[in-house]
């Protein structure tokens, strides 16, 4: 019996959510390109992923903002002492208590969605010991999210970058937490389930917890050199955080989307430039320690370096992450409910006889 550790190069599911070519580097949702759909808005987006039409669909998004007392109360309660995703991961599951539908609507979808940015607001300003900032009806998706954050309007220029972020990575196949959740929903479980056990596969340095170690190998560099860094840390078996990835042979194409993005802010902070050589660098380097891995920049990168540049703070950069994979991980819980096997792979014994 042949065991695939990691399940690599394993074909899992069938699905028409989106398209990855890893060799050329190119990644679409549905049948339309990233570049594209990164001209839209994020709900426009949104519609798209989980219907196959383009259509600007907003009001229900805006109603669906809204956290009940007790909810607000709870996560309040929780951000006292848990971090800021165990927060949210356990907030998930306060929502709508009562849901349990089979197959995921879209209702339910657009529920999650459009509530996620108020759980992620709600926590990290009780975080900080400040009150919740009620959410808008008559702002954007991503406008009303950053006005959460701050209580305050923002830039028209933070609102584009953070929305193209969030449009970059709405959905991207079978990565671990969008397969988490499809295991969830492949026992008849509900969605808001799916997603809290989504939001713990994505947290993970891994997976979408890397940004924190992204912004923790730039300091490091920047103390020291692009090579003592590396050297230092494969010696201890450990990994370069933004850099390299399961499915990319080459550069991911939202790392190019985002560099294109951050070298367009203006004024342009004096440490972008230095974060660009240091990616460049850190390719050649890594592909020298380990040749034929074929190591690029992954999504990452220019993640935690763009939402910097916007002056969002790095405890955010996991729980916005969530906030964007909602989308593709309700997608493929639709997808997943509507044409069901439960998985159950095998398991090889190689225990004591
Ligand atoms: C949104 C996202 O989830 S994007 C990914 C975010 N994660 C990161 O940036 C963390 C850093 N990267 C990694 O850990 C990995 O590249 C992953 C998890 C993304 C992909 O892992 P896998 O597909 O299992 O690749 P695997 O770990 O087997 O790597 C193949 C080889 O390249 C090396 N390698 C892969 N990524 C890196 C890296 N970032 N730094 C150093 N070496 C690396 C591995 O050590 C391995 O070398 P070996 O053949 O000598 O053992
Ligand atoms: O596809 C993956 O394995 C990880 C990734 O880039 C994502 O989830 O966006």
């Amino acid at each position: 019996m042949e065991v695939s550790r990691g399940l690599k190069g394993v074909t899992a599911v069938k699905t028409s959510i989106s398209d990855i070519d890893g060799e050329e580097g190119a990644l679409q949702y549905r049948t339309t390109g990233l570049a594209e759909c990164m001209k839209h808005s994020f709900e426009k987006v949104s519609h798209y992923i989980w219907e196959n039409e383009w259509r600007e669909q907003k009001i229900s998004f805006e109603e669906n903002r809204f956290l009940s007392n007790s909810v607000k109360t709870m996560i309040q309660t929780l951000a006292a002492d848990q971090s800021l995703i165990a927060t949210i991961r356990s907030a998930v599951s306060m929502v709508d208590i009562s849901v349990d539908e089979w197959p995921v609507s879209r209702k339910t979808a657009e529920r999650l969605t459009a509530v996620m940015p108020s759980i992620v607001a709600c926590a990290y300003r009780a975080k900080q010991d400040k009150l919740f900032v009620e959410p808008r009806t008559d702002l954007g998706h991503v406008e009303n999210f950053l006005y959460m954050i701050n209580g305050q309007m923002p830039s028209e220029e933070q609102t584009a970058a953070l929305e193209s972020y969030m449009i970059a990575t709405m959905e991207h196949g079978l990565n671990a937490s969008t397969f988490t959740s499809r295991v969830v929903i492949s026992t008849q479980s509900d969605a808001y389930s799916a997603a809290a056990a989504a939001i713990g596969a994505l947290k993970g340095p891994l997976h979408g917890g890397a940004p924190t170690g992204v912004m923790a190998y730039l300091d490091k560099v920047n103390k020291s050199s692009v090579a003592t860094v590396i050297d230092e840390k494969l010696q201890n078996g450990e990994k370069i955080m933004g850099f390299g990835h399961r499915v990319y042979n080459t550069t991911d194409p939202r790392a190019t989307a985002l560099k294109e993005q951050l070298l367009q802010i203006s004024p342009r902070p004096a440490w972008v430039d230095r974060a660009v050589m240091i990616e460049e660098e850190t390719v050649e380097h890594l592909n020298q320690r380990k040749p034929g891995r074929k190591l690029y920049a992954n999504v990452e990168f220019y993640a935690a370096a763009l939402m910097k540049a916007i002056g969002i703070p790095a405890e955010l950069f996991t729980p916005i992450f969530c906030c964007s994979r909602m989308v593709g991980w309700t997608a493929h819980m639709m997808e997943q409910s509507r044409n069901n096997v439960i998985f159950r792979p095998n398991a090889k014994y190689v225990g004591d006889q």
